[in-house]
């Protein structure tokens, strides 16, 4: 059968396919490719600053002090399901940063930075990938405009946190990132547990997305060991990294399978499979998707679960994640970008700036009582 070749794929392919037969040429590979910087090319572009770099340093000790449970505050990764409006994300992180010193005494914000969404089939891939919003796919353009927003948080001296997905972003992100999380889908990859293994910040591993522990468990497990895997260098060269594991890995509980799993028997489950791996147990709760059923009013609750399991002395809960955002609830992706309402996530759905503050502030409350 003959498919239709657009015409920039056709041009590459009939560049590189001996014969230009319509029957080869309809064999072709259906790729082709563009340049893209070096990360090297990008970090001399946007170089970080040494507050930035402070700012990501002492992010990455403060939460490898908490699993080390040498800092008793838990972690709380909060921010927009997906950045999708760098004006926006950037008015979020400011406020977040008052938010973040007001409660540094019960705990310890970082902010959700995410810019790549991983989609159970299709749909906007985030910031990086589409840049513009409008499937034009500008990846330098992102990558770009991903690095510029990492390092104007780093500036403000707030933590920030991703999920890594695609296995080369790290090279150009990663040393502006105090937290990374490997997600649901995959968690159970070769590849994104050797990456996790060459990172240098505490890595959450999310459980499947049938709501199974199984997969969250083996990665972090494989990802404290040494590997050696093809990757990229600073130059763009492709290399062979290795790695000396990364034990910093821990789970992160998301809910799956149609269930939640943030009350006090799944985490007891789940601390108890981790010890049997032969893991110190500890559990990032995420309070939003499997666990919310994409609700976002229902975060809340599941705050108030995880603050209740506190006071009963649960103590490998060492962390929250929640999608919050300016706007409450989500939007869809519109054709003209400009008309999107500002601070509204175009992914999951998000709680408002006000019930962040109002959930944040009750928790660190309720922990101070602890004390
Ligand atoms: O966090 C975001 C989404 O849950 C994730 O990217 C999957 O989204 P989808 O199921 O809408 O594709
Ligand atoms: C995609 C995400 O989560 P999960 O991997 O749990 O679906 C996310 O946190 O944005």
């Amino acid at each position: 059968m003959k498919r239709d070749l657009p015409t920039a794929p056709v041009a590459a392919c009939q560049a590189s396919c001996p014969p230009a037969d319509e029957d080869l040429l309809a064999e072709c590979p259906f790729a082709y490719t563009e340049p893209m910087p070096s990360p090297a090319a990008l970090r001399l572009e946007q170089p970080a600053s040494s507050r930035a770099m402070q700012t990501v340093i002492h992010g990455r000790r403060v939460l490898r002090n908490i699993l080390d449970r040498r800092d008793p505050r838990p972690m709380v990764v909060v921010g927009p399901c997906s950045i999708h409006d760098p004006v926006a994300g950037r008015d979020y992180a400011q406020r977040l940063k008052q938010l973040a010193d007001e409660l540094a005494d019960s705990l310890y914000l970082v902010m959700r930075v995410y810019f790549e969404k991983p989609r159970s089939c299709t749909g906007w891939k985030g910031l990086i990938n589409d840049p513009h919003l409008d499937a034009s796919c500008r990846i330098a353009d992102g990558m770009r405009e991903a690095r510029r927003f990492l390092l104007d948080v780093a500036d403000l001296g707030l933590p920030a946190a991703t999920e890594v997905l695609d296995p080369l972003s790290p090279q150009y992100l990663g040393e502006l990132l105090s937290w990374a999380a490997i997600g649901a889908r995959t968690a159970e990859s070769q590849i994104h547990r050797e990456i996790a293994s060459a990172l240098p910040m505490p890595i959450g591993f999310k459980n499947g997305t049938d709501g199974g522990l199984d997969a969250a468990v083996n990665a972090i497990v494989a990802a404290s060991r040494p590997h050696s895997f093809l990757g990229l260098d600073a130059s763009g060269q492709v290399a062979i990294v290795r790695t000396q594991g990364n034990r910093l890995g821990h789970a992160v509980l998301r809910g799956g399978g149609g269930k939640p799993n943030y009350d006090a028997a799944s985490v007891a489950q789940a601390r108890n499979a981790l010890q049997k791996a032969g893991l110190v147990p500890s559990i990032v709760v995420d309070c939003s998707h499997g666990n919310s059923s994409k609700d976002h009013a229902r975060q809340k609750q599941v705050l108030q679960d995880v603050v209740t399991q506190w006071q009963a002395g649960e103590a490998a809960i060492v962390g929250v994640m929640i999608e919050s955002f300016i706007e409450a609830g989500n939007q869809p992706l519109l054709a003209d970008p400009a008309q999107l309402r500002y601070g509204c996530s175009i992914t999951d759905a998000c709680v408002s700036w006000s019930d962040t503050e109002t959930m944040l502030r009750e928790a660190a409350q309720a922990l101070r009582q602890l004390r």
